[in-house]
């Protein structure tokens, strides 16, 4: 039997791949739902759906890919929402910057033009990278990178505030290597991204497909940027549940794992004060909460998941009557130079079909948190807050008819600079000490759903392998 600790959407798809491998599998969640960080609530006077976690994910790459194939074996095609690429909130996305919004380059013929609030046409910070020095070494953070490389204001507005909109937090503590690993080794390799990038383009092979199948083809054709699912996100994992049920994987809600131990080759969990054995466990608890239960037997591992830093994020849903914004777009990110106490707001009643609601989603905190708002914030200071600056930069005016305030503690993990050199010593722990135990979720290898669900076939696939060579 293998255990799969934790029921977000990294240990559903866990449970869900093993089982379609043919193991006998044990789900243990400590709360008393499933779904982890993908939450969808409805408001129950206007009937309003809220998401708390994502509601889109990206259609590109790999990853994407995977997730589309799982959603077509799920056979779940007619209950997504795509956005195609020529809809405004998929190539609208603003930043708020010295008090004014701006729409972001999303074309070639944009990066020829001055755009503010940058002062020069984008191609000159493409140009400065020709002539700036390279600076050698193992890992940067992806702010000095983007400054060394192509200026102040590339850094500043644009990366600084994505890494905002990506991971909440501070590109000056964030690796290079989360958002940019071939640019960073194009930098090393050849001292400039822009030759890098040339040299790459004269080597490629056109023609390279990603793996999937019908839906990634449908998704690539009619042109997607990124989906949705009707009715809220929490429509994936409640699915994924629903299979996996069928599957007959042993689903033990409000069960907490307090301690893992590994002997002959076996592995012991102590659940509600009972012992659980298996053969093997999947992992899908964040790295944070990981690392107590090893630290009786493995307190190396258990420091190496330790030193992990997250974040915690207050996130207001608010929906106002009529439709009130002025402009049709994904959202907006305030880049963190501009010390205004949010970190962007997405404007969910533009990307999905809300009826006569204005619906929003402010995120705020991340890596200031605690400069902002201490340890003790109310939900009625957020939720003020959320109101002001919404009055204030997007005029809509007068009291939401319905909200949502959450803070979401400890809810993303940074990628701080070293961060995939420590992955590399875990993933090296484990193998060495020959532990029958995978690691899946977003505090490895990707922060995104996509990502956790691509890591959660691979820990499945290693498992199911290893079972059939034993
Ligand atoms: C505000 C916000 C916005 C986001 N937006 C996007 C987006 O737009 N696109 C995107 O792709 N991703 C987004 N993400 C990221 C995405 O939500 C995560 O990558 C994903 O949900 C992580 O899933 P997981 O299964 O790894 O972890 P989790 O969802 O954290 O699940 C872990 C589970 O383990 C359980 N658990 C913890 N400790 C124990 C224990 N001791 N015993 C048993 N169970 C335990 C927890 O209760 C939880 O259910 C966002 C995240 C947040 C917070
Ligand atoms: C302001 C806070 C946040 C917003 N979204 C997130 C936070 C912390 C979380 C998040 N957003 C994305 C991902 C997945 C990345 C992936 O690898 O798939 C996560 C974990 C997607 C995303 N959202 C924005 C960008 C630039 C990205 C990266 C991928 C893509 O290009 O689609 C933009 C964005 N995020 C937020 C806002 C307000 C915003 C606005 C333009 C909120």
């Amino acid at each position: 039997m293998s255990v799969v600790l934790g029921g977000g959407i990294g240990g559903l798809a866990a449970a869900y791949y093993l089982a379609k491998g043919g193991s006998k599998v044990a789900l243990i969640e400590a709360t008393n739902r499933l779904g982890g960080w993908i939450r969808t609530i409805k408001d129950p006077e206007t009937g309003v759906r809220f998401d708390k976690g994502p509601r889109t994910l990206r259609v590109r790459g790999d990853p994407a890919a995977n997730t589309l194939s799982l959603i077509e074996e799920l056979g779940l095609e007619e209950r997504l929402y795509p956005i195609t690429m020529d809809q405004p909130s998929a190539k609208n996305r603003m930043i708020y910057v010295k008090g004014a919004l701006h729409l972001l380059p999303s074309s070639v013929s944009s990066v020829f033009k001055i755009m503010p609030p940058f002062s020069k046409p984008l191609l000159l910070a493409m140009l400065k990278d020709l002539v700036a020095p390279a600076k050698k070494g193992k890992d940067d953070n992806i702010y000095d990178f983007v400054q060394r490389r192509f200026g102040f204001e590339v850094a500043d507005y644009l990366v600084s505030a994505m890494i905002c909109g990506i991971c909440a937090g501070n590109a000056k503590d964030i690796s290079v290597k989360f958002l940019m690993p071939q640019l960073f080794e194009w930098e090393q390799n050849d001292r400039s991204v822009l030759v890098g990038f040339l040299k790459n383009i004269v080597k490629s092979k056109p023609g390279a497909k990603v793996a999937g199948g019908a839906l990634i083809e449908k998704a690539l054709k009619d042109r997607w940027s990124i989906f949705g699912f009707k009715g809220g996100m929490e429509a994936f994992p409640e699915a994924l549940t629903d299979r996996i049920v069928t599957q007959g994987v042993d689903i033990n809600l409000g069960k907490e794992v307090s301690r893992i131990s590994f002997q002959n080759g076996e592995v012991s969990c102590l659940v509600n004060g009972k012992m659980l054995n298996a053969e093997h466990v999947i992992s899908s608890l964040p790295a944070n909460k990981l690392s107590p239960l090893l630290k009786e037997e493995h307190p190396i591992l258990s420091s190496e998941l330790a030193a992990i830093p997250f974040v915690d994020v207050a996130v207001v849903n608010l929906a106002y009557k009529g439709k009130r914004l002025s402009k049709e777009a994904f959202g907006f990110l305030i880049p963190p130079s501009q010390q205004v106490p949010i970190l962007g707001v997405i404007f969910d009643s533009c990307n999905f079909d809300a009826g006569d609601w204005t619906v929003l989603t402010v995120m705020m905190g991340g890596a200031w948190f605690d400069k902002y708002f201490g340890s003790n914030v109310k939900d009625d200071q957020l939720l003020e807050l959320a109101v002001s600056k919404t009055k204030e930069i997007l005029h809509v005016e007068g009291s939401p008819a319905a909200y949502h305030v959450s803070v979401m503690r400890n809810c993303i993990p940074q990628y701080v600079v070293g961060h995939f050199d420590r992955i590399d010593r875990i993933k090296s722990y484990i193998k060495d000490k020959n532990l029958p135990l995978e690691l899946v979720g977003s505090s490895y290898t990707g922060v995104g759903v996509n990502d956790v669900i691509l890591s959660a076939r691979r820990a499945a696939e290693t498992r199911l392998l290893r079972k059939a060579a034993a």
